[in-house]
């Protein structure tokens, strides 16, 4: 629970600056988050990094997908060349970007941005069985949470790469709410009505290989793709050295939702920054009660969406470290 009297005195901060009570909306609220997280009524948000976690599935090869597997690996090389949407979006919000192999199959490019936390070549094909062993997501839970907990900067934009990991994503979510897979499922990179009838098919095919509610360790275990565990780990690793933790879309909601359910604490630290078009993502948000800052009808991961809220979450930060009071300015207060 956060101290009562520097709520009180944080609310008081908020409500004294040269501005109507409440008129700065959504970004006092994001201002009073920030400040809590940093117990500190002065809040700094300067530094960001993105990392995108990047790993492939042996589910891919079944067809729940509109792209091949080798994208997953194509598309690494991409961002280390800074070609991708997030290393546009970066750049432009002077955001550093390093990538994670967590398990990318084939041989990826010598590259300083290139962070190798590998464990396999990707998962095993989880419509069959188990994605992973308990060891293997121990260890990418473990190797998250360094990566998390490593660096000076304020707020973690956490992206992903892995083909077939909305499928992923949809079944670990949909085992750790107890909720029928096909409510999750979404068209991903871009499915027509066929091979959306078709993915939904395999994954309920998945879903019923285990009970209906799952932890979200098991989950983790039975679906998840190293991607998503060493994101997970991440998350609490973030959230535990006092970082703000910025959500991306549906993949990286999954991997909220998951560090939620493994370490409670987290969620103070955790900042939903858009609405997904993928289907299923405004249903996992409902269940955790989050109400994301954008909505932009993106539905592309890597942490494009995470990177747009950047500037709100630094602007929120800068207006209570840097804004003046009715007293400091001599305005005058209310009628
Ligand atoms: C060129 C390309 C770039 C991407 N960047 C992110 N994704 C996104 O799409 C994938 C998930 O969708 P699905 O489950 O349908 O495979 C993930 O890799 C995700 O980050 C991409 C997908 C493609 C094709
Ligand atoms: O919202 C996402 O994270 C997403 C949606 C579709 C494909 N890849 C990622």
């Amino acid at each position: 629970m956060p101290n009562e009297d520097f709520q009180t005195s944080l609310q008081r901060a908020i409500d004294t600056k040269t501005k109507p009570v409440g008129s700065l909306g959504r970004m006092e609220k994001l201002a009073a988050r920030i400040a809590t997280v940093q117990n500190s009524l002065q809040p700094v948000m300067s530094r960001c990094q993105l990392s995108i976690f990047a790993a492939d599935h042996g589910m891919a090869v079944a067809g729940v997908s509109a792209f091949p597997q080798d994208v997953t690996r194509q598309m690494v090389a991409n961002f280390l060349a800074g070609g991708g949407a997030a290393n546009v979006f970066a750049r432009t919000l002077d955001v550093d970007v390093q990538v994670v192999d967590c398990g990318v199959a084939g041989e990826l490019m010598a590259n300083p941005a290139l962070v190798s936390r590998r464990i396999d070549a990707g998962t095993a094909n989880a419509i069959a069985g188990p994605a992973m062993t308990a060891a293997e997501r121990d260890q990418a839970l473990a190797n998250g949470h360094a990566i998390g907990g490593a660096g000076d900067h304020h707020a973690a934009c956490f992206g992903e790469m892995g083909i077939g990991n909305t499928s992923s994503a949809s079944l670990v979510a949909a085992k750790i709410l107890g909720l029928p897979v096909e409510a999750l499922v979404g068209r991903g990179t871009g499915l027509d009505g066929e091979g959306l009838r078709k993915k939904k098919a395999l994954l309920e095919d998945a879903a019923e290989r285990t009970p209906d509610k799952l932890s979200a360790a098991a989950a983790l275990m039975e679906y998840g793709g190293f991607e998503i565990v060493t994101m997970t780990g991440a998350m609490i690793g973030a959230a535990e050295t006092g970082k703000i933790v910025i959500v991306d879309g549906f993949i990286a909601t999954a991997a909220a939702l998951c560090a939620r359910h493994i370490a409670p604490d987290c969620e103070r630290s955790f900042i939903y920054a858009h609405r997904s078009a993928e289907a299923g993502h405004s249903r996992v948000l409902y269940a955790l009660g989050a109400d994301p800052l954008l909505d932009l009808d993106m539905r592309l991961g890597e942490g494009t969406g995470a990177l747009l809220a950047w500037p709100l979450v630094k602007a929120a930060a800068a207006m209570l470290r840097e804004m003046a009071s009715f007293d400091s300015a001599g305005v005058s207060g209310p009628a």
